[in-house]
């Protein structure tokens, strides 16, 4: 523990208290109590979201990361599930300034209550209480909530809410419009002076009280609790979308700060032949003829597939998906391009922005652009004003211009890391 030095006993101001000159006054020691115990039941997935990957970090590595680099947090103490030892372990390789991990129970209030139990032995005055699965939380966020410990016991970050709120019954009927003002959305960091907590979260175990969070237990327990102003991006990763959103976000930041651009081109042509229902672009457009091929003969998105194989130098489509493979006769295109960018993310790149130009002398490809945008954008997994399609006759020139198939040309940048073997 650390200690403030014992005052001068020659200061004449001292001298009048004896008792002030000998004790050493402890400074605040601060810890950061990460709860990890959780199933991650809403958001699916094959292991517990805390231990999933945001560009290529386990999202509980990027959470205690925050707080192991904040010069004001002294200590980080991570409560687990008993049954997560190994994926703990592989999360945290490396973080080695982290206590020894405690296991959580049933509920989150449980989990939260093992770990103050634990901090309490090590001499901690002074707790910040935050999920694992926010790992956004900044810098400025966790100085406010240490700064307000100093004139509060109990500090909660929040936002105010700001979207119109609507109460409705199980049919989704609404019933009325609930005022917003002075509503606050919770967040973690929560923080609190441990004994004060400790004590509440004691006592509402006891007397067998739920709470969703530690503020709530604090307002119980009849402890004022002060708000500091949270961060909208200190978003908690509940569904699968939430973890997808942080995914792209994380990949495009650190794609951004550290790394190259890659561009790749990619040229497809396919004919026409009887049948119905041209595929263009992941979207079926109605047409007099189809065209000719061994999948669904997606020109468009063949030549995106190749564009972004190219910026990777990872080959061309026909390398991962060969015409004299039976299994991908018929195939839909779309899984093409989902391969594709699925590589990209693996080397830990994002896609910057994918453009397609078509060339075609029927049918129009005007009025389903922006269908196509959609679709495409999907696929790849980024927005669609990343997504430029374009389309072109060919003047009646050549075979296009006979109509007797279609072509399209594609470009794909990305951002990928450097790395050595790059070089
Ligand atoms: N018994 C529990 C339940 C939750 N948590 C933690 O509390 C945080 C916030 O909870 P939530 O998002 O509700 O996570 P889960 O309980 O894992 O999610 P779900 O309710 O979808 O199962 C998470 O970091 C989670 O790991 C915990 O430590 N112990
Ligand atoms: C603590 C918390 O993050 C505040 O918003 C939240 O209440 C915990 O998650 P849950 O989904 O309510 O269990």
């Amino acid at each position: 523990m650390r200690t403030k030095s014992c005052r001068d006993p020659t200061d004449p101001e001292n001298s009048q208290d004896p008792s002030r000159m000998s004790e050493n006054v402890p400074l605040p020691r601060v810890a950061a109590l990460i709860v990890a115990a959780g199933r991650g039941i809403r958001a699916g997935g094959e292991v517990p979201k805390q231990y999933r990957k945001l560009a290529g970090q386990a999202i509980l590595r990027r959470t205690a990361a925050r707080f192991l680099s904040h010069a004001r947090v002294d200590d980080v103490l991570v409560v687990i599930h008993a049954d997560d030892v190994a994926l703990y372990q592989a999360a945290v390789a490396g973080q080695d300034r982290l206590l020894p991990f405690v296991t959580g129970g049933a509920t989150r209030q449980e989990s939260v209550r093992r770990g103050l139990e634990a901090l309490a032995e090590r001499g901690i005055t002074h707790v910040l209480i935050h999920d694992a699965v926010r790992p956004f939380a900044s810098p400025a966020l966790i100085d406010r909530v240490i700064d307000a410990l100093s004139e509060a016991d109990a500090v909660l970050a929040a936002s105010p809410v700001t979207d119109t709120l609507k109460r409705a019954d199980a049919a989704g009927i609404v019933g009325d419009t609930v005022p917003r003002e002075d509503l606050y959305a919770a967040e973690t960091p929560q923080a609190f002076r441990l004994a004060t907590i400790l004590e509440a979260h004691r006592r509402a175990a006891d007397a067998r009280e739920p709470f969703t969070d530690d503020a709530g237990i604090a307002e119980w327990a009849g402890i004022p609790v002060q708000i500091v102003l949270g961060e909208r991006s200190n978003i908690k990763l509940t569904l699968p979308e939430d973890i997808e959103m942080a995914d792209t976000r994380l990949r495009m930041e650190e794609s951004l700060r550290v790394g190259e651009t890659r561009v790749g081109t990619g040229y497809d042509v396919h004919s026409f032949t009887e049948g119905s229902g041209v595929w263009l672009g992941g979207i079926e457009i109605p047409h007099d003829r189809k065209l000719s091929g061994h999948s669904d003969a997606d020109v468009a998105l063949h030549a995106l597939t190749d564009a972004v194989l190219g910026a990777i130098a990872d080959g061309d489509i026909g390398d991962h998906f060969p015409p004299s493979d039976p299994q991908w006769r018929g195939a839909s295109s779309d899984r093409f391009l989902a391969f594709a960018v699925e590589r990209v993310r693996a080397r830990g790149g994002a896609i910057v922005n994918l453009d397609l130009a078509i060339i075609a002398e029927e049918p129009r490809i005007g009025p389903h652009r922006d269908a196509m945008r959609a679709r495409i954008a999907e696929i790849a997994g980024i927005g669609p004003n990343r997504v430029g399609v374009k389309a072109t006759t060919n003047e009646k020139m050549g075979f296009v211009g006979r109509g007797e198939g279609i072509a399209a040309i594609a470009t794909a940048t990305i951002r990928l890391p450097f790395t050595e073997e790059d070089a």
